[in-house]
């Protein structure tokens, strides 16, 4: 099976809305949610880019060409697409792949766009292809062709439509079509933060939320959240509930080990589900290479979870490499399992050490 075409089905719809407003974190408002590109730490390079693509559009009064933003999730994709409609003075609409069924839906998103305005689609490589083709023209020539009837009774109208900027946003370029993709102006790719940056979030969050971190507690929350905005402010809020009951609601170095520590997430930021893949990995199939359904189905957990959650981080720490016959752990990921490298592992670091020579 092709996993890059498989249905994502993680809990995006749960968070989208087609309204305007971008929820967060399951919250209705998220007030921990960057408003403006001071606010937004890290991804200097994109943040540069962006800039002076919109002080550009907006001296030739023109709206901004369209940008396709990808990336792991959570590391900040709806959060600047928010700036950029923020920074452009003009409104944010929001929406899914999934969320847009029909050519008529679109339609009706497109139609209530004031000039300008900004159009965010998550996870753009899941539009259906009859959407995709009528997108297509609203992108280039702003403008929709819709066809209704059939045979004789069929009539086409060409509606013109208000410039606006599509902002896509995806975890999987890759699986973009090639005529979707070339029509964004702007590509950026979203990478994992370091754990300077992330202590920085950690702690702008912590004011908003009126909760007093210290510095080397937020630096420990930073380096276990796998290089992700949406952790770290997911584990501040855990950590918190420790403080209040251990240590008077300050987060301390101690607490902050402690919860993080019960909560199962180790001094690398793995959790059991990382911890389950690699052992799976090691015990089960001599440290790989292994499909990832072969590799779901062992660890019981989804394959695009792996893919799109578990993978990235683990390959970015030098954990897990992916080879064209599957997934395969480093000598390295056994050490920190406290696992024998299996032998098959050995063979092939020796036979590289020998080729080096
Ligand atoms: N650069 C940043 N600085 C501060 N906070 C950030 C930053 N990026 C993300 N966040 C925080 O992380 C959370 C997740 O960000 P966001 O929802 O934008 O991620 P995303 O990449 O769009 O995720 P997905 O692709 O899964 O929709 C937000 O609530 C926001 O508070």
């Amino acid at each position: 099976m092709d996993w890059d075409a498989q249905d994502n089905d993680l809990d995006l719809e749960d968070r989208l809305t087609d309204t305007g407003y971008i929820p967060g974190d399951g919250e209705t408002e998220n007030p921990l949610r960057p408003r403006t590109f001071s606010e937004y730490i890290g991804q200097d390079k994109v943040k540069e880019n962006l800039k002076i693509y919109i002080e550009a559009a907006k001296s030739r009064k023109e709206s901004l060409d369209h940008v396709l933003l990808y990336g792991p999730p959570g590391l900040g994709k709806t959060t600047l697409a928010g700036i950029v409609a923020n920074e452009l003075g003009v409104d944010l609409r929001i929406t899914s792949g999934p969320a847009v069924e029909k050519p008529g839906d679109l339609a009706a998103l497109l139609t209530n766009l004031s000039p300008g305005d900004v159009l965010f689609i998550d996870e753009v490589h899941r539009l259906p292809r009859t959407v995709e083709e009528i997108l297509y023209p609203a992108m280039e020539d702003f403008a929709l062709d819709i066809i209704t009837g059939k045979g004789q009774m069929a009539a086409s109208y060409h509606l013109p439509l208000p410039k606006f900027t599509l902002v896509g946003a995806t975890t999987r370029a890759g699986q973009l079509s090639a005529p979707l993709r070339d029509r964004f102006g702007v590509v950026l790719r979203l990478e994992l933060y370091n754990p300077r940056e992330l202590g920085l979030i950690v702690q702008r969050s912590a004011k908003i939320l009126n909760c007093e971190i210290d510095a080397d507690a937020a630096l420990e929350l930073a380096s276990r959240s796998r290089g992700t905005p949406r952790i770290v402010n997911r584990l501040l809020k855990r950590v918190r509930d420790f403080a209040e009951v251990m240590s008077g609601g300050v987060i301390t170095l101690n607490t902050a080990q402690v919860a993080l520590d019960r909560m199962e997430i180790d001094e690398l930021g793995l959790d059991q589900s990382d911890r389950n893949m690699l052992t799976a990995i090691i015990k089960n199939y001599g440290g790989g290479p292994v499909g990832l359904e072969t590799l779901a189905a062992a660890t019981g957990e989804e394959a695009v979870t792996l893919l799109d959650v578990n993978e990235p981080y683990l390959m970015q720490i030098g954990f897990l490499t992916r080879t064209p016959r599957g997934r395969c752990v480093t000598p390295a990921a056994c050490a920190h399992l406290g696992l024998p490298v299996p032998s098959r592992l050995r063979d092939d670091t020796e036979g590289l050490q020998l080729k080096l020579e």
